[in-house]
């Protein structure tokens, strides 16, 4: 069977695999018999899950952190000699306006920082690096290298009031990806994005219950949550749709912010 028509066999890297929708994807693709390096900060359950599959390995690192991006990317190579997909799911959240009147307090910048830190420029350094393991890899008979997917967010279009940064940050992701394929085609390797919608995980907890309730009442259908298995069957999905590349997809139940 040409490699990428299954997930068996491949080598995936996860980040953000210790949680919600990248732990749902390191378990879906466990159970599908790939190789999955789950890769999370230190501080994260990441050991802890990875005992639970098959398959699986944790290495912990700050995705902010060229360092140790590259000695997760190394110990990926040592254990497994080659990296087949990567899927960066590892983010944060924010809320704060631009400015509270109540409070006479403009948004923190470090705080923006932050966010875009982490969420944009965390999943470029996973990208930079991972394409020159993936560029190594034997070619199927589509000249197809590797996969890699990211993590946006429907707020990357419909931003909320008090998520001017975290827009920020998953509009950035949502822009880089044609350019990115149009980077890295060369070597067979496909990338592709992911905007979310309002998915079970303990990240949108972090919202007042009462906002959960009104963004789920605006989906259109099914009227709930994500589950957090739907957005790693949307992973599978990408990888093995040989002509699936340089996309943005919402998987968001037609749910349109207000
Ligand atoms: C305090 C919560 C901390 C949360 C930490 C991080 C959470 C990050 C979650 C992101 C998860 C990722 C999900 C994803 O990618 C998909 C999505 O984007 S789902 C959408 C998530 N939405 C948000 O994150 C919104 C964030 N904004 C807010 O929570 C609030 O705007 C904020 C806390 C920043 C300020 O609220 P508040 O102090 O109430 O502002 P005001 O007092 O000025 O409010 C005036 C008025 O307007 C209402 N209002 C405020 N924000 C919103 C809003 N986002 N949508 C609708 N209405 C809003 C507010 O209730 C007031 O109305 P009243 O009738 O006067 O009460
Ligand atoms: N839950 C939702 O409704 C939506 C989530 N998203 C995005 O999906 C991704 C996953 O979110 P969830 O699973 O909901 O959140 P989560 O909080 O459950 O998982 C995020 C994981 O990323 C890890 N992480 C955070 N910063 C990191 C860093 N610097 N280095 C390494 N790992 C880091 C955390 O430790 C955590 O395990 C995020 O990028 C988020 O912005 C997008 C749209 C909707």
């Amino acid at each position: 069977m040409s490699k990428f028509t299954s997930l068996k066999g491949l080598v995936s890297l996860v980040s953000g695999g210790a949680s919600g929708l990248g732990r749902a994807t390191v378990e879906r693709f466990t159970k599908q018999g790939a190789r999955v390096v789950l890769c999370d900060l230190p501080s994260s359950d990441g050991e802890k899950v990875a005992k639970q599959m098959d398959n699986c390995m944790f290495l912990p690192a700050d995705i902010t952190s060229e360092k140790e991006v590259k000695e997760v990317l190394r110990a990926t190579m040592e254990n497994y000699k080659c990296l087949d997909v990567l899927v960066n799911c590892a983010g944060i959240g924010v809320a704060r306006k631009t400015y509270s009147i109540q409070k006479n307090l403009p948004h923190p910048l470090d705080e923006f920082e932050r966010v875009l830190k982490v969420n944009t420029l965390g999943t470029f350094n996973m990208i930079r690096q991972a394409v020159i393991l993936m560029a190594q890899n034997e070619p199927n008979e589509d000249k197809a290298r590797g996969v890699i997917i990211n993590t946006s967010s429907v707020a990357a279009f419909d931003g909320q009031m008090g998520q001017v940064a975290y827009a920020a940050s998953k509009a950035a992701i949502a822009g880089m990806t044609l350019p990115l394929a149009r980077d890295i085609g060369e070597f067979g390797i496909r990338v592709c994005t992911i905007c979310p919608g309002v998915f079970d995980t303990p990240l949108l907890a972090a919202l007042p219950q009462k906002a959960i309730d009104a963004l789920t009442k605006t989906v259109v259908f099914p009227q709930r949550l994500g589950k957090p298995d739907e957005f790693a069957q949307m992973c599978q999905t990408i990888v093995e749709n040989p002509y699936l590349n340089g996309e943005t997809i919402r998987l968001d139940g037609a749910l349109r912010m207000v």
